[in-house]
């Protein structure tokens, strides 16, 4: 993906409509990733960050309204369009690259039963072989899945299964196509809490045996990490419509450059870190700003707590960080920016410690004037 741009005009009211300023929600804004063969990516961020526009995006459901995604070299939405030098046509990447709902249960038509969703994507990928070896075929993906009898849930209706084994089904029909990559938007976040290791397990073991790329979308830095450490892949951290760091599980948990990673962690209590000592967020104001008119500058500087003028002027862009792995978009990784020389933000402090001491201050302050008023 380079340069990715997804804008949506907002739904407008009906006095909106005799404005001529259109509103727009710049839900993917200016995104470069390069997905590599049997590669992980996690993208992680809060509701409305635009983790599922990026998401579609990359497989080729949502056309970007600016910038280019490749597959194998070929320009995905000039392949649609058939324009320039088609070198492998729309068909090809839509086979190739597949998704797996958040919601298992209305991927699956309920009126069919699971052997005719299963044969759909088999006539497709393989329209030669017999009805037995089709049959065959389903048979052991699906004990491959975990559903056994395999004959037994072949025969069943999608409402007769649990949302483990409509997951699993889901699941089996995407590989069945032979995908290089497979976006799993919340795939897990529909299933029973005491399955998703296993089910995250399985996705991780038929990464490898199907030798697909993976990019999960979770809002839960605990999942993400779980798929990044065991399948060896990366997070991408996102921020109102932009990447905002990126790096393996082990380096963005116990050594975040952004600010917001942090938040990320600190909103993941289950994470077990002796350096989680901060009981207040790391933010200066809890709301997230509008899409639609995004802060200038960096995005975060209205809830950084070490922002500084310099954030709300300049717009950080995505460098690689110093001594560790992957990239992080924030002037603080940059010893020589005039960040360091500019004022800190209202509310803002100096350093990441003075803003925890400012808070515990503040709330002994406030504590007490209310036992005075009492
Ligand atoms: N078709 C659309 N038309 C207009 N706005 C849209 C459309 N799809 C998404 N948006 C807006 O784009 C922004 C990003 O949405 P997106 O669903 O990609 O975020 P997300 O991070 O996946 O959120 P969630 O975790 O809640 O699914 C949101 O403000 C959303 O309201």
């Amino acid at each position: 993906m380079d340069d990715v741009e997804v804008h949506f005009e907002k739904e407008q009211g009906l006095l909106d409509r005799f404005r001529s300023d259109a509103s727009v929600v710049r839900a993917v804004d200016g995104i470069s990733l390069d997905i590599e063969e049997q590669d992980l990516v996690c993208l992680l961020g809060e509701s409305g960050c635009g983790k599922t526009t990026l998401g579609k995006t990359m497989i080729g459901l949502q056309r970007p309204t600016g910038g280019s995604i490749r597959y194998r070299g070929q320009d995905i939405w000039e392949a649609k369009d058939g324009e320039g030098d088609v070198e492998i046509t729309h068909e090809e990447i839509r086979r190739a690259l597949q998704i797996i709902h958040q919601d298992p249960g209305s991927a699956l038509n309920p009126n069919r039963r699971i052997v005719n969703i299963l044969s759909e994507p088999l006539r497709h990928t393989h329209p030669n072989i017999s009805q037995a070896e089709r049959r065959e075929r389903m048979h052991s993906l699906l004990e491959r899945v975990g559903m056994t009898p395999a004959g037994d849930f072949l025969e069943r209706y999608p409402h007769q299964l649990s949302g483990g084994e409509k997951q699993r089904v889901v699941l089996a029909r995407a590989l069945l196509m032979n995908p290089n990559a497979i976006l799993a938007d919340e795939a897990i976040s529909a299933v029973d809490v005491s399955l998703r290791i296993e089910i995250m397990d399985l996705m991780l073991e038929l990464q490898e045996e199907f030798d697909t790329s993976f990019l999960f979308i979770s809002h839960d830095l605990s999942n993400a990490r779980y798929f990044a450490e065991h399948g060896d892949g990366r997070i991408a951290v996102m921020y109102l419509g932009e990447i905002v760091e990126i790096g393996t599980a082990e380096r963005l948990i116990h050594d975040p450059r952004h600010p917001y990673t942090e938040v990320l962690r600190w909103a993941t209590p289950n994470l077990d870190l002796d350096a989680m000592e901060a009981e207040e967020p790391p933010i200066r104001q809890i709301d997230v700003p509008d899409p639609v008119n995004p802060p200038s500058g960096c995005r975060f500087h209205t809830r950084c707590p070490v922002a500084r003028e310099a954030c709300r002027e300049e717009h950080p862009t995505l460098e690689d960080v110093d001594g560790g792995d992957g990239k992080a978009a924030c002037f603080r990784e940059d010893p020589n920016h005039r960040y360091w020389d500019s004022e800190p933000l209202e509310g803002a402090a100096e350093s990441r410690e003075e803003f925890f001491a400012n808070a515990a201050a503040e709330t002994s302050d406030s504590n007490s004037e209310t036992a005075n008023s009492d």
